[in-house]
């Protein structure tokens, strides 16, 4: 691979004796990890019947190094939200930013989501999280992988930093910035970053890294904790960004935190600064573990504006508009989902009851999807399905992940099976993965259409 010139320069200045072990990884294959979504499964049920080769990642219990003949992308345990496919350099920070069960988490930018169905994994369905990308495309992707992973307290929003910041003062417990950099740790998994760096671009992007770190001060309660991470190397990106901040922003100081041995701290010196605190920062080196480059930072609000008071100006929504929903979980749940619906047109969610009304900004996802309010009955949907267990449901259908029936079920086929009239859900090997509906013997298969196995896809 071709690395930029004046990068490779400018990290033998940084590295010196280190900096032959630190080139010599960009001669092997990145390495590649999944982390199980504990919000389905216990990493102890996926290991007794886990399909790939999987070689645990030292600082992340629920994650593992899988193999390079494994395909985890192409198997229905992914499409059932078993487990979310994950750089393993990027996994510290989930676990760094250490989410509590009902606490109120922003990750504010978070396409394609790795860390926010970590956060979501770790908040056990408590608690709210709002996962915010700017770019749309970007942010539908985002709100797919937040349905996969089969998650009921999260809304997805597609705003700017400045425009949250406008409706969520002092309201985060916790605040992730998973910023936007050159991307130099990422230089063997992402050839475009490698091929757009300049050294304008490192300065442009810290320019705009102090900017969006601004927005997230605005949101975050007094004591609360903000993480700042970057997949890149360049000090202007992340000591650089943290001191300029610092100097700015008396009340924040960065904390320590216990992190896996093999991680390094951070480097003042590299931008000449003399506040040693920010040795407590944390850098992730590919010639020190197996995993990309990562640089993490976690600072704590030491006072502030005082605490958001939650005005709750949600109106209470008209149950007779959606009794059809009420007689479809009568019928097929074994108990009725709680919380605050709300319709959005004809669709229904149960919204997280720490999030504030919706008025002004654009919602992709306004919480737990459950379906469509069709004229006289109710349609289920994919997100309902996926965040369901078989003990919930009254109609179970569970296939082996190595039937046919998976397989065709997955492809979008019609399917023969036995049973009662109506609405079943979907297991592969006892974990949801859709709805079916069922008549004369033959279910009429409700896998959505963007998500159907093509043959290619096989
Ligand atoms: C490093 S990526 C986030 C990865 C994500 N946290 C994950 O784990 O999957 C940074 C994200 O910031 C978004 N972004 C770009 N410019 C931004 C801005 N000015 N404000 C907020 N986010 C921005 C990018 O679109 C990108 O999705």
């Amino acid at each position: 691979m071709h690395l930029p010139k004046d990068f490779l320069k400018r990290m033998q200045g940084f590295m010196q004796e280190e900096y032959e072990a630190f080139v010599e990884t960009y001669k092997e294959n990145k390495v590649q990890g999944l982390r199980i979504n504990t919000l389905k499964i216990s990493v102890e049920d996926f290991l007794n019947f886990n399909p790939f080769h999987l070689k645990h990642i030292p600082w992340i219990e629920e994650g593992f190094y899988y193999g390079t003949e494994d395909k985890p992308g192409k198997h229905p345990y992914h499409e059932a939200g078993l487990y979310y496919i994950q750089e393993p350099s990027a996994m510290a920070v989930a676990t760094i930013l250490d989410p509590k069960p009902r606490e109120r988490i922003l990750d504010l930018c978070a396409a394609p989501g790795g860390k926010s169905t970590h956060i979501a994994a770790r908040l056990k369905h408590e608690g709210f999280l709002l996962s915010n990308e700017i770019h749309p495309s970007r942010a539908k992707i985002l709100s797919q992988n937040i349905e996969r992973m089969g998650i009921k307290n999260c809304v997805v929003t597609n705003e700017s930093p400045e425009r949250l910041a406008q409706r969520f003062q002092n309201f985060f417990h916790r605040i992730l910035v998973d910023a936007p950099c050159s991307g130099e740790g990422m230089f063997r998994k992402d050839v475009e970053a490698c091929e757009q760096w300049s050294m304008e671009k490192v300065a442009s992007c810290a320019r705009r890294q102090l900017d969006i770190l601004e927005q997230a001060v605005k949101m975050l309660m007094p004591e609360g904790r903000l993480v700042y991470s970057t997949c890149t190397f360049s000090p202007e990106e992340n000591e650089g960004v943290i001191d300029q901040f610092l100097k700015k922003y008396h009340e924040f100081s960065i904390e320590a935190v216990e992190i896996y041995h093999g991680f390094g701290g951070g480097k003042p010196e590299w931008i000449k600064s003399e506040n040693e605190g920010l040795r407590k920062t944390i850098r992730l080196w590919p010639h020190r573990i197996q995993g990309e480059g990562h640089y993490i930072a976690v600072l704590k609000k030491n006072d502030g504006d005082g605490e958001y008071k939650i005005k709750n100006s949600k109106k209470e929504i008209d149950r007779k508009a959606i009794k059809d929903y009420f007689c479809f979980a009568e019928e097929y749940l074994h108990k009725i989902p709680e919380g605050e619906y709300i319709l959005f047109g004809e669709q229904l969610y149960i919204m997280p009851k720490e999030m504030i009304s919706l008025e002004y900004l654009k919602i992709l996802r306004p919480g737990w999807h459950l379906g469509t309010m069709k004229k006289n009955r109710f349609e289920p949907s994919h997100a309902f399905a996926l965040a369901l267990t078989e003990k919930e449901a009254k109609n179970n259908i569970c296939f082996s992940a190595e039937s046919k029936e998976i397989l065709s079920y997955l492809k979008g086929d019609p399917l023969s099976v036995d049973g009662k009239k109506g609405w079943h859900l979907i297991h592969v090997d006892g974990y949801s993965l859709g709805w079916g509906k069922l008549a004369n013997n033959v279910l009429k298969n409700h896998y959505p259409k963007g998500l159907r196995w093509t043959v290619d896809s096989v």
